[in-house]
């Protein structure tokens, strides 16, 4: 009996995917990129010796044809490889969507780049069933400079601050105790009601604290409202089958709550690999423990810090020994990407890239994957782990990884 782990270190794009000019992208590499930027910076490459042995330095550099430079590197000892996304868009939802089997071929509704971005019967609704005095915003924004801009005023006037990005995506930042956690809620649960017709993928609660425009600061309290998946993932025929579906932060928001048998959440990075630890030393067989590692993208892609995202590529890098020892003899552990946000591109929005495709298991013999065509890969080969149907995209590799 066999279980999997699913590491999703959100936005570590390994290179501009094939149409990456036609978003914008193109030269994006969100991993070269942070590592170059962290050697100019300390004098000295980045040591990573345990993503190195699992392949991500080689994968990166077959999917993008650059030459990285890092300490402490390791011959692959797993099956490594790069994919493409099939999906339209280059957000969260479908990243994930897709790896777990489902593409989004569909265009999602996006806001337009000018102000006022939301449609103002839209906005007039919102107002009407929620009581609220007005909003502020209304424009495409990066979350933690609108809310130095426009925090104090929020607080003063009652008015939630509402955004957007190049993503399917309404925000609504307010803070946890003036406004009130709830109330920020309740506004976020009428706009998803509101937003289907639009087709947006998903509406944001952003709760934030802090006394002035100078400590404002976003909390553990973020929650993400997303329409269904269009079709049922590896996840649902897991959970249908008996299995176990554990989610460890915010899988479960990203799935719509769709095949959850288990929700884990943790504050941080390290915190979400302590409790993927934990869980999988209890975990029992036909389980797969998904976790989503969000500061990559939210602390340092969407806030273009390379160096904070070298650094916690770092703590990543030194736990993963935590979780080799948790996996027993029929595990498979994947890491995977859901898009890239590449901290030295322009603007603050994710990147159109290859993900990295890491497949590892104790003992099997290295080999290169090469470039997948779809994330859908890696769902087909978790539904062969654990002996389900066949799922209607991606090519399988479990026969690769034999020992
Ligand atoms: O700038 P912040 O609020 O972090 O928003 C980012 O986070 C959203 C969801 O991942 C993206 O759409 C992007 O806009
Ligand atoms: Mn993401
Ligand atoms: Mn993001």
């Amino acid at each position: 009996m066999a279980r999997a782990i699913i590491l999703m270190a959100d936005s570590l794009g390994i290179g501009a995917a094939p149409d990456a000019d036609k978003f914008g992208d193109f030269g994006a590499n969100t991993l070269a990129h942070l590592l170059q930027a962290y050697e100019q910076d300390k004098g000295q490459p980045l040591a990573l010796a345990n993503l190195s042995r699992l392949g991500l330095i080689d994968a990166c550099e077959a999917a993008s044809g650059a030459s990285i430079n890092i300490n402490e590197r390791q011959q692959p000892q797993a099956a490594w490889g790069y994919a493409k996304e099939l999906s339209s868009g280059k957000d969260t939802p479908s990243g994930h969507w897709e790896m777990a089997g489902v593409p989004v071929l569909f265009d999602w509704g996006y806001f337009p780049v000018e102000q006022p971005c939301f449609p103002q019967a839209f906005i007039d609704e919102l107002i009407e069933r929620t009581g609220i005095p007005g909003i502020l915003g209304n424009c495409h924004a990066s979350g933690t400079t609108i809310i130095a801009e426009l925090g104090e005023e929020h607080v003063r006037s009652g008015k939630p601050i509402c955004y957007t990005s190049s993503d399917s995506v309404f925000q609504v930042a307010a803070h946890e105790q003036s406004f009130g956690l709830d109330k920020l809620y309740e506004v976020c649960e009428v706009a998803r009601t509101l937003l289907d017709e639009h087709n947006i993928g998903r509406v944001i609660a952003r709760p934030f604290v802090g006394e002035s425009s100078d400590d404002f600061e976003r909390t553990g309290n973020r929650r993400d409202y997303s329409v269904l998946p269009p079709a049922p993932t590896v996840l649902d025929k897991l959970a249908q089958a008996g299995g176990e579906v554990i989610s460890i932060g915010k899988i479960a928001d990203i799935y719509a709550h769709q095949g959850i048998t288990q929700k884990h959440k943790a504050p941080g990075l390290e915190n979400l690999l302590e409790k993927t630890a934990q869980v999988m030393a209890e975990a029992p067989d036909n389980s797969l423990i998904f976790t989503n590692l969000v500061d990559f993208d939210e602390k340092y892609g969407h806030r273009r810090n390379a160096i904070g995202y070298a650094e916690a590529l770092k703590t990543f890098d030194d736990f993963l020994p935590r979780i080799f020892a948790q996996m027993n003899d029929d595990d498979l552990l994947l890491i995977t990407a859901d898009h890239g946000c590449d901290p030295t591109a322009a603007g603050s929005d994710h990147t159109r890239e290859y993900v990295p495709v890491i497949a590892y298991r104790p003992g099997m013999t290295p080999v290169a994957l090469g470039e997948r065509e779809t994330f859908a890969d890696m769902g087909q080969t978790v539904a062969q782990w654990f002996n389900l149907p066949e799922l209607d995209y991606g090519t399988g590799f479990k026969a690769a990884l034999e020992r």
